[in-house]
């Protein structure tokens, strides 16, 4: 597409390295800047007696840029039209950049092509017009009648996107460590990309992928909106097929996918379909094909020979699809491959905001209620919490939703309007189109089945089927269809889900057929079966279903499905896809559920190496609040977790096992991609607190140290200890004692069923502390007071932490000769109320040490008295510098006296 303002000139010039190296046809280039007068005979005789290529093509584009920019236009008119023959492929889209302006008429293609491009235009405004119509249909006539586009997350980071919650089972062994370039997931913008910047990139492959409802449609139709309605002079076409389409193609023939319904009523250009065909082709970068929801197309020969730009092989292809189309048709589609993420915070505050009937105190009932919230991210969800708006109160948007509950509410709000009837007769009037209803869930199920959103239901718009549906005709000469299709996809899932409920004999069948390669999207019925089975939705659903119906379908329903997602190999470690049951069991609400799941998956949540968005968040933070007296442990490592969706599970952190170790991984993974404002707010999260592994990496403890040295508050640091014990490193220390001003304490954590044994462990701690204070004794002597108090808050022996870094330093000393405790002096004189020593466990003569280091006297306590006989001159010796000793004795049972003996000693 042209978009270019530059001038000529400069046009030229920058691309002047290209243009020496790959003009071809010199001659016939020369021969037309001849007969356009910018070359005069004796520069053309110059140019010919060159015979090097590169020469010549250095000469022609020196003379042209010295003529000026008039001389310039003319060569790159000469280049835009003669591009077959004088420019390479790579350059066609470079020349059509170029904006000619209005003295292009002669290079922009011929009138039909331009009627074409009104007619697409036309037929774009349409679909958006189609679009905004439907939106009203659940509105009731008051939502907005312009197209709407609420910016949407658009991840390009194909690393941290691989694809995830599948169905079948992931091995653990095959996992990989995820790369760098981890980062934040939603709700995040950072990275602000929009259909608009897609649209006018140079990529010629793009493909958005994401979840149903997450809005790929949507960001599509922004392009096309943006095209549909850019007033410029550029002659470019953009060609968009639906799920309807696509589904239907019955040809082969380029000229007939893309023009026959177009011109079907215009004999004028029936006409000239050739000439246009050819004009798309020579100029396929002016080309735009937007394929939106593709599934399953490796039979289908023009769709596989377009996408692989065997036919128009400069024109831009703008695929969307699930997450499993993407593992299976895309998997090596050279691509820019964009994840739609759905809204951000900031855009499902603006969308609510924004929409019809809206009450300010309900859009804020929503945003304070995290459940309701955080389903808003996926924007199908947000537009269901905004059409029912209209009933809602601020009450019930108080209240814990599901995704279901939503679907319900909105289903019986549509039957509520189509049939005009009072609330109180509603259910009455729902029991009255129950057969209708069924059907059309049936019929959803089947569609559901083969894949296809197209079904073949005969409904008129004034019957109850046509609140949800909408009639779709697929027209070519050849053949004109007319199917139904829902609103969305998810309702035909939400349908298919009811379907489900009246046969709940298929269930089995079903199980299996999720299991299966072919029909794995049947999975998405699922969490909807569970919340249809839930006991909050169950009243709301009585019309259509006698309430033992469904209780007697739930009775041991999930159970198959945990058989079914959950797989355990005795050989194997086994991999369940946690996230995706926590949804279900969300939607479930059911506490006795959730207990047999957290039993089978022993009270352990893998959830590593997901990306959840904050609306699974909610789901995995509603299963760890249902476990009562066992808590649970949750991988996050290399996880992607928005802050508000920790948020909502940390609210439950009372029943979260090892849950330092929890938040270590997700410090990590922050820490290795994050950026900084990210950090803060993580650190506030935490209550200041960090947690660091033990393990030397420089990268992340650079990042750590920024966040904490920066902190305006102190910061309290939790170092916790991974798989290999041998890491609690000097050089690790060195770095901790840096941060140790702007850290209030230190903390140890270990797994607890870490395989090094507690007393092991608890000597490492001791060791790295007296490093920790003997760093700072050497290299921060006006903080060593502090650092010494900071890494004893937590648990330890003062006491004896103080005897032991006597000893350390003085071997420290010993063995490098240099003098390191006249710097601890102010730590051993200062005002300790009283020494407490098990002679049992420290040698007398090292108290003595220590008591001579004070300037005062101090009160000592003393226990496991020593026989032996230097011990005791040792301790003699201690006497002088104690002002008072107490004792415990142990009696002749070795029981701890509980009287105790104290002896005042005779001051002298
Ligand atoms: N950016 C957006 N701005 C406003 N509304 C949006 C936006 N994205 C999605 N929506 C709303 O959410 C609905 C569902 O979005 P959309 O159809 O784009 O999802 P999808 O990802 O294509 O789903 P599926 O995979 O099921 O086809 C839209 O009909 C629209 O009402």
């Amino acid at each position: 597409m042209a978009c270019s303002v530059q001038c000529a000139q400069d046009y030229v010039s920058d691309a002047r390295v290209d243009l020496i190296e790959q003009l071809k046809n010199l001659p016939l280039i020369i021969e037309k800047l001849y007969q356009k007068k910018v070359l005069n005979n004796t520069e053309v005789s110059d140019l010919e007696a060159i015979p090097e290529k590169c020469r010549k093509a250095r000469k022609v584009l020196d003379w042209i840029t010295n003529k000026g920019k008039d001389a310039c236009l003319e060569f790159l008119k000469i280049l835009d039209l003669e591009r077959k023959s004088v420019l390479p492929l790579k350059l066609h889209t470079w020349i059509s950049h170029f904006s000619f302006g209005e003295e292009s008429d002669d290079i922009q293609g011929p009138t039909s092509c331009h009627e074409i491009r009104t007619l697409l235009k036309t037929k774009a405004k349409e679909i958006l017009d189609q679009q905004c119509k439907r939106s009203n249909h659940f509105f009731g006539g008051n939502a907005k009648q312009k197209f709407t586009y609420i910016p949407l997350v658009l991840d390009r980071d194909t690393e941290k996107n691989k694809p995830h919650n599948k169905v079948i089972h992931k091995s653990k062994k095959s996992k990989k460590p995820r790369g760098k370039k981890l980062r934040s997931y939603i709700p995040k913008d950072t990275c602000r990309n929009t259909p608009e910047d897609l649209l006018n990139s140079q990529e010629k492959s793009i493909l958005l992928v994401g979840k149903p409802g997450i809005g790929k449609t949507t960001a599509v139709k922004q392009m096309l909106y943006f095209w549909a309605e850019r007033h410029d002079e550029n002659l470019d076409f953009m060609f968009y097929f639906d799920k309807n389409v696509l589904t239907n193609i019955a040809t082969s023939n380029l000229q007939s996918l893309l023009l026959d319904t177009l011109i079907m009523s215009n004999a004028d250009l029936r006409q000239k379909a050739e000439e246009i065909t050819q004009y798309l082709e020579d100029y396929s970068e002016k080309v735009t094909i937007i394929f939106d929801g593709i599934s399953g197309f490796h039979d289908n020969n023009i769709l596989l020979r377009i996408i692989h730009h065997e036919l128009l092989p400069e024109a831009k292809i703008v695929v969307t699809c699930r997450p499993e189309t993407e593992d299976d048709d895309f998997f090596d589609w050279p691509t820019c491959k964009v994840y739609v993420q759905g809204f951000s915070e900031e855009s499902i505050y603006t969308y609510l905001t924004q929409m019809p009937d809206q009450d300010p105190e309900l859009v804020n009932s929503v945003v304070d209620n995290p459940a309701l919230f955080s389903l808003c991210h996926v924007p199908m969800y947000a537009f269901m919490v905004a059409a029912c708006f209209s009933y809602y109160t601020s009450e019930g948007a108080h209240k814990q939703c599901t995704a279901t509950e939503l679907y319900i509410r909105i289903f019986r709000h549509c039957i509520q309007r189509h049939g005009n009837k009072k609330l109180r007769h509603l259910d009455a009037h729902i029991k009255d189109c129950k057969d209708k209803i069924l059907l059309l869930a049936e019929s959803a199920f089947s569609a559901t089945k083969l894949k296809t959103i197209n079904l073949e239901f005969d409904y008129s718009d004034s019957c109850i089927a046509g609140v949800f549906l909408r009639s779709v005709s697929v027209v070519s000469p050849a053949f004109a269809r007319t199917f139904c299709s829902f609103l969305h996809n998810t309702i035909q899932e939400f349908f298919s889900a009811l379907w489900l409920l009246e046969k709940p004999q298929k269930l089995h069948e079903v199980l299996q057929l999720c299991q299966t390669e072919e029909y794995k999207h049947m999975k998405y019925m699922i969490p909807f079966l569970c919340g249809l089975l839930s006991e909050t939705t169950i009243p709301l659903l009585k019309c259509l279903f006698p309430p033992d119906q469904p209780k007697g379908t739930c009775h041991g329903f999930f159970e198959k499905v945990l058989k079914t997602f959950l797989h355990d190999e005795p050989d194997e470690e086994y991999s369940v896809d946690a996230v995706f049951l926590c949804q279900c069991l969300n939607e479930l609400q059911s506490s006795e559920a959730c207990l047999w799941f957290l039993e089978r998956v022993d009270y352990s949540l893998d959830l590593s190496e997901e990306h959840l968005d904050p609306h699974q968040c909610c789901a995995v933070s509603y299963v760890i609040s249902q476990s009562r007296d066992k808590p649970v442990h949750l991988n996050l490592e290399n996880s992607v977790v928005s802050l508000s969706g920790l948020k909502t599970i940390l609210r439950h952190s009372q029943n979260l096992r090892d849950l330092s170790m929890t938040l270590c991984q997700v410090w990590t993974a922050a820490l290795k991609c994050e950026q900084q404002s990210y950090l803060i707010n993580l650190l506030l999260l935490c209550g200041k607190e960090i947690y660091l592994p033990i393990i030397t990496q420089k990268a992340l403890h650079q990042q750590a140290g920024e966040i904490i040295t920066q902190s305006a508050d102190p910061v309290i640091l939790h170092l916790c200890c991974g798989q290999n014990p041998q890491q609690l490193s000097d050089a690790f220390c060195r770095t901790i004692s840096t941060w140790l001003p702007s850290i209030s304490s230190v903390h140890f954590t270990t797994k607890q069923n870490q395989r090094e044994s507690c007393e092991e462990w608890e000597k490492r701690v001791t060791l790295f502390k007296l490093n920790l204070c003997l760093q700072a004794a050497l290299h921060q002597k006006e903080n060593v007071q502090t650092t010494v108090k900071k890494v004893t808050l937590c648990g330890t022996d003062e006491c004896n932490f103080l005897l032991d870094l006597y000893s350390h330093v003085k071997q420290y000393e010993t063995e490098t000769g240099r003098k390191v405790l006249p710097a601890l002096l102010p730590v051993y004189q200062s005002t300790r109320a009283e020494w407490i020593i098990d002679l049992s466990e420290r040698k007398a003569s090292l108290l003595l040490e220590v008591l001579k280091l004070q300037t005062v006297k101090k009160p000592v306590e003393l226990s496991g008295w020593s026989d032996e006989e230097s011990e005791v001159r040792s301790f003699l010796q201690c006497l002088p510098y104690i002002s008072q000793l107490s004792t415990f004795f142990l009696d002749t049972k070795k029981h701890l006296s509980i009287c105790s003996i104290k002896l005042v000693l005779v001051q002298n």
